[in-house]
């Protein structure tokens, strides 16, 4: 059986100071398993990045916290950017516009695997290669105003894992891309995830998106975890109001998955 990588327990997080604004999660109890793709489902406001920038420590000051999230593994906290790579729904805000995409890619393995520059910079150019980006060698000396939004996102893949994380939290990594580079996306990240046994928590609203290639699902809504389970099983017998609401809107809409595995849509 695989192991726990993560255990999150009656956690609540409340923005601000302000005692009367409602919290953003309640009492959310959840395992991450190791080597799992993860699906984060949920409307706009749910709660879902909440719970991501909570796993990864990434709450900005001032915002309490109650339960707690635990890593049974043993160690401390991981931290963002070498145990945890963290990619953001809109690559043109998480990508430095006076950085080269070399640098950017090479920061993380320079800071986090003890290597050099020079050596950074080969691992920067395997990352291009990997995430397909075309002309590579050209890619490491150009800026991120040179691509497009999708090689954009390719870029900021490449960035996230470049000091090697163990854990990728993909926060509505393709809400900015149009579908056929959405479909690309995805791919690429269930590709790298299947190569490199990575861990994978995906946030989207798109049901159809995440039936594609989870493992399992886990539906927020109004900060409550309503629902979680493995995919199939959560499309095929949903168990909450919330959870068949947006099975029959998908199914209203007929909309497909976007790559690989047999839909139970
Ligand atoms: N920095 C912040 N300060 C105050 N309130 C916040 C902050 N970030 C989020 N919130 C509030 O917390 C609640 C949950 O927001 P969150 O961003 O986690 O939802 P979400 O499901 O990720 O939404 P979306 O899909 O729109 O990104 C919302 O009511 C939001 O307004």
């Amino acid at each position: 059986m695989n192991s726990i990588l993560c255990a999150i327990r009656q956690l609540s997080v409340t923005y601000g100071k302000d005692t009367t604004q409602p919290a953003a999660l309640r009492g959310v109890n959840l395992d991450v398993i190791a080597g799992e793709r993860l699906a984060i489902i949920g409307e706009s406001g749910s709660g879902k990045s909440t719970l991501a920038r909570a796993i990864a420590g990434l709450l900005p000051e001032g915002s309490r916290v109650e339960g707690g999230i635990g890593w049974p593994s043993g160690g401390d906290q991981p931290k963002p950017g070498r145990d945890i790579g963290f990619i953001f729904q809109d690559p043109t805000a998480s990508l430095d516009p006076v950085l080269t995409i070399g640098e950017q890619i090479a920061e993380g393995a320079c800071r986090h695997l003890g290597i050099g520059w020079k050596e950074a910079f080969t691992h920067a150019l395997e990352l291009l290669h990997r995430v397909r980006i075309p002309h590579p060698e050209k890619a490491l000396k150009a800026y991120p105003h040179q691509f497009s939004g999708g090689q954009r996102q390719r870029i900021a893949i490449a960035a996230a894992i470049s000091a090697r994380p163990s854990f990728l939290i993909a926060d509505e990594p393709t809400s900015a891309l149009d579908m056929v580079v959405q479909a690309e996306i995805v791919s690429l990240l269930d590709e790298l995830v299947r190569e490199t046994g990575m861990t994978l928590l995906f946030i989207t609203h798109d049901l159809a998106l995440a039936s594609g290639f989870a493992d399992r699902v886990a539906i927020f809504e109004g900060g409550h975890l309503v629902e979680q389970g493995p995919t199939g099983t959560v499309l095929a017998a949903p168990q909450t109001t919330y959870a068949r609401s947006l099975i029959a809107n998908h199914l209203d809409l007929s909309s497909p998955p976007l790559i690989g595995k047999a839909s139970p849509l």
